[in-house]
């Protein structure tokens, strides 16, 4: 089991969100010295499936990304079938309630000690305050962010996708316990895209992220490896 960020390759984790294998495997290459882990998510492996996570793992760790989010008996058998491939973190929806993540802590522990992390997404760093209303939820999101990671921890999550916005709030709420990986990150200059709720690489660190999850400030830049060289030098390793 994967724990928190130690090694010279710092705390980036580079989401290689291209439906092409061969272009994934080659930024991976490129981005491996200086990123901890490379992130498969829904685009890729929807279109090339689990052989992607043995072929992007000859580069780094892979943070497999699939917010997996239904009935507890169907995500305790997707952890199941996914725990095996050999990921060291992998993300549910919190929004799927205690029920599910207790359910799918289970089966990864199944799996043996080299289970993946599990990750609880809280809300969306794409989603602002009216984007929260529509959906039913009311108040805003630093406040939904905290309900959903105290339930998400009780219930058996070893941590927490958030922006950085509400990362000092969790840790002044729950300390050190959570591992938070924290997406919504831009470095100075670079375009918000879909995402709402962003703070630079330095200042999602300094308030307490473990991991900076960075996709089309790297993968987009003229040269992605001098993109991800530059975050974790800027943080400081
Ligand atoms: O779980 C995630 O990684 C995630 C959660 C979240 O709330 N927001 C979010 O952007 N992500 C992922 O983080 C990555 C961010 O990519 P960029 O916006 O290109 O930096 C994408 O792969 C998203 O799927």
């Amino acid at each position: 089991m994967l724990h928190r960020p130690t090694g010279p390759k710092g705390r980036l984790i580079v989401a290689l969100d291209t439906p092409r294998l061969d272009q994934a495997e080659a930024l991976a290459g490129q981005v491996a010295p200086s990123a901890g882990l490379v992130k498969l998510g829904l685009e890729l492996f929807c279109a090339a499936g689990p052989p992607a996570l043995a072929r992007l793992a000859a580069h780094a760790p892979v943070f497999l990304d699939l917010k997996l989010h239904d009935i507890p008996n169907t995500v305790a058998g997707a952890v199941g079938s996914l725990a095996p491939l050999g990921a060291s973190m992998l993300t549910l929806h919190a929004g799927g309630g205690p029920a599910m993540i207790t359910a799918a802590r289970k089966a990864a522990e199944a799996a043996g000690p080299a289970r993946p992390i599990l990750l609880a997404v809280t809300v969306l760093t794409s989603m602002d305050a009216e984007q929260l209303g529509a959906v039913g939820v009311a108040g805003g999101p630093a406040q939904q962010v905290l309900r959903l990671a105290r339930m998400a921890m009780a219930a058996g999550a070893d941590g927490l996708v958030c922006s950085p916005r509400e990362v000092s709030l969790i840790r002044d709420a729950l300390g050190e316990a959570p591992m938070l990986v924290v997406p919504g990150i831009r470095p100075v200059g670079s375009a918000a895209g879909d995402q709402a709720r962003i703070a630079t690489p330095e200042d999602a660190v300094a308030a307490g992220a473990d991991w900076i999850v960075v996709g089309r400030p790297i993968t987009e830049a003229a040269s992605p490896a001098a993109a991800a060289a530059a975050i974790t030098a800027s943080l400081g390793r």
